[in-house]
C-alpha cells in the first residue's frame, strides 16, 4: 500500500514560486486500478515523479506499506514516451532493471512469461527500431512487471497510439490488475476511463476523486 500525505511540490518560475503539486492526498491500495486526469501542465507527471521516488516533495510525506522508505522494487514506474534502449535486443532491454538493482533470479524465464503475457515472445532477440509504437509500450509494460512490482505507475501509456494499440495496453493493465497488481496511470483520453476503479482529476496542482 502507498500512501501521499498532504504533498506539495513547488517550483521556482524566475522570482515566482509556485506549487505544481497543491497538498495532494492519495491512497494506492492492492486491488485498485487509478487513473489521474486534468490539463496539461495541471501537475501529473509531478505528482507521478514523488510517487515513484524520482522527485522529493518540498512538503508532505510518503508511506510505503506504512512505512516512511522506499523500496523502488515494489514500484514499477513507465515514464512518458519510448523509453527503451535502442542499442540493445529486447532481451536485454528486460533485464536491465533488475541487473542494476542488483536483483538475482532466472531473468529468461521471467522475460518470457512476461513476454507471453504482453503477446509478445517473437521479438525477443529483436532490437526497438525493428517494433511499432504499440508493440513497443507493451515491451515497457513487459520490463515494468520484470520485478513482479506491487504497483505500475504509468505516465501517458496510451499517448501517440492508434485506438487499437491503445486498447491493447488498456486491456494489458485490467489483466496484469485481475492478477494482483494495482495499476496507477494518468491519461488525457476520456475513452480509457471507465477501464480504472477510481478516476482522480488534477487541477493546477489540485488532486481531487471525481
Ligand atoms: N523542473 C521544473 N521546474 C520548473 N517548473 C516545472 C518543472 N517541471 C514542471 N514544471 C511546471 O510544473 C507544472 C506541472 O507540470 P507537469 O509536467 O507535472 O504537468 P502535467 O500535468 O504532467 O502535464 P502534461 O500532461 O503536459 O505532461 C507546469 O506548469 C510545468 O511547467
Amino acid at each position: 500500500m502507498l500512501e501521499l500525505k498532504d504533498i506539495t511540490k513547488y517550483y521556482k518560475h524566475s522570482v515566482n514560486t509556485f506549487p505544481a503539486v497543491d497538498h495532494a492526498n492519495l491512497l494506492v491500495k492492492k486491488q485498485d486500478f487509478i487513473a489521474v486526469t486534468g490539463p496539461s501542465g495541471s501537475g501529473k507527471s509531478t505528482l507521478f515523479h514523488i510517487m515513484t521516488g524520482l522527485l522529493r516533495p518540498s512538503e508532505g510525506s510518503i508511506f510505503l506499506d506504512g512505512t516512511p522508505s522506499f523500496l523502488t522494487r515494489q514500484i514499477s514506474f513507465i515514464m512518458q514516451g519510448q523509453n527503451l534502449l535502442t542499442n540493445f535486443t529486447i532481451e536485454d532491454n528486460l533485464y536491465f532493471p533488475l541487473y542494476l538493482a542488483g536483483i538475482k533470479g532466472n531473468y529468461r524465464l521471467r522475460a518470457k512469461e512476461v513476454l507471453e503475457l504482453v503477446g509478445l515472445t517473437n521479438t525477443i532477440a529483436s532490437y526497438p527500431d525493428r517494433l511499432s509504437g504499440g508493440e513497443l509500450r507493451r515491451i515497457s509494460i513487459a520490463r515494468a512487471l520484470m520485478n513482479n512490482p506491487g504497483i505500475i505507475i504509468a505516465d501517458e501509456p496510451t499517448s501517440n497510439l492508434d485506438t487499437d494499440n491503445a486498447i491493447k495496453v488498456m486491456e494489458l493493465f485490467k489483466t496484469i490488475n485481475e492478477e494482483g497488481t494495482a495499476i496507477v496511470i494518468s491519461t488525457h483520453d476520456e475513452r480509457f476511463l471507465p477501464y480504472s476503479k477510481s478516476i482522480y482529476r488534477m487541477d493546477r496542482g489540485k488532486l481531487s476523486l471525481l
